[in-house]
């Protein structure tokens, strides 16, 4: 195999590889970029006209979708996989992935859209360096866009597998994309309705791709993902990467479930109480009437809305965070 193809092992060793540019037999071109950061081109006349971001460990401990993309680009550097789309591998932070933790001092995923701007330290560069080397990659006109962010959640979850869309003013939700993660393997897309500062809404608003942040299971340490089944994801993945995915007909959202933000759940100060058991699942339901959360100035958080139900519930974020997302289940009339 390619030295390039390695490129989680030179993160993990924080090392640059001795050749930063590669062929295989097949004339596939990798060009290592920066740290964790990796390009890959087809030849030209294979060239169909993707190009594909696949971003993991944005949190350092999400390490089935790092595997995953490490599995990807050895299939790449020995050949077995053909690529007839441009593709950019990153992985997000690497210190954190390095250390196994979340992030180190402050989450990535809260400092695209310009926030790493009113920030300092490592990850707010990387932040910066990401937008960067995001930009640079979808700067080639006439082509299609596509970037799946990979996560893994915290906790458990009631739907294992699921999308969160990003939302731009004025721009429609697509259909045919959300046909396309159903086959995938994902349960439940979550449309949101607001501009947000997480790297997926970055490339969706700033870079014009068709962008999704994709959560696939519980974070667990390298070596230990049997319980995450990837298997679907990786198909379509192959089949993306050497075009021979199957057309989805757009009928075919088949039971894809589809939510929309209600609220977000801020967490305004060291006041904060969050009112659900430590291992509540994401995507449980709220009853009317429940008190979810209480904070600085008497402010209360009731349920209000019918059918609502919790993702990412987390009282130890940063004050001025998400502390959690109330969504409800919505219709598919508003896509494209
Ligand atoms: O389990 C959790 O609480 C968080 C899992 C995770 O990292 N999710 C992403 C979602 C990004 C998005 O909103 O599109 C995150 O919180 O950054
Ligand atoms: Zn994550």
């Amino acid at each position: 195999m390619l030295a390039l193809g390695k490129l989680l092992e030179l993160t993990l060793a924080g090392r640059e590889p001795a050749e930063k540019t590669q062929l295989t037999v097949e004339g596939v071109r990798m060009r290592w970029l920066s740290e964790g950061a990796l390009e890959v081109r087809p030849p030209e006349a294979r060239d169909n006209g993707l190009d594909l971001l696949l971003s993991a460990g944005i949190h350092g401990n999400e390490t089935a979708p790092i595997e995953l993309l490490d599995r990807l680009l050895h299939d790449i550097a020995r050949g077995d996989l053909k690529p007839c789309a441009r593709i950019l591998f990153l992985f997000g932070n690497p210190e954190a992935i390095r250390k196994g933790e979340r992030f180190v001092e402050q989450d990535v995923n809260r400092l695209f859209n310009g926030r790493h701007e009113q920030s300092s330290g490592s990850e707010a560069l990387r932040a910066c360096e990401l937008e960067r080397l995001a930009a640079s990659f979808f700067s080639l006109p006439d082509r299609q866009r596509l970037h799946y962010d990979l996560h893994t959640a915290i906790r458990g979850s009631k739907i294992e597998q699921f999308a969160l869309y990003p939302w731009k003013e004025g721009r429609q939700h697509s259909r045919q994309e959300l046909a396309r993660l159903r086959a995938a393997g994902m349960e439940a897309v979550l449309l949101q309705n607001k501009p947000s500062i997480v790297f997926s809404s970055y490339t969706y608003d700033k870079l014009g791709a068709e962008s999704f942040t994709l959560e696939l299971g519980k974070a667990r340490p390298f070596g230990q993902n049997d319980g995450v089944n990837v298997s679907l994801l990786e198909n379509r993945l192959k089949q993306i990467i050497e075009g021979n995915e199957p057309e989805s007909t757009e009928a075919a959202l088949d039971g894809l479930q589809l939510f929309s933000v209600a609220r977000e759940i801020i967490k305004h100060s060291d006041s904060f109480r969050l009112n659900l058991p430590a291992d509540i699942e994401n995507f449980s339901e709220l009853d009317v009437g429940y008190l979810l959360a209480e904070d600085i100035a008497n402010t209360r958080w009731i349920i209000e809305e019918e059918g609502a139900r919790i993702i990412f519930p987390n009282p130890k974020v940063k004050n001025g965070l998400r502390a959690g997302i109330l969504i409800v289940p919505t219709s598919d009339d508003n896509l494209a």
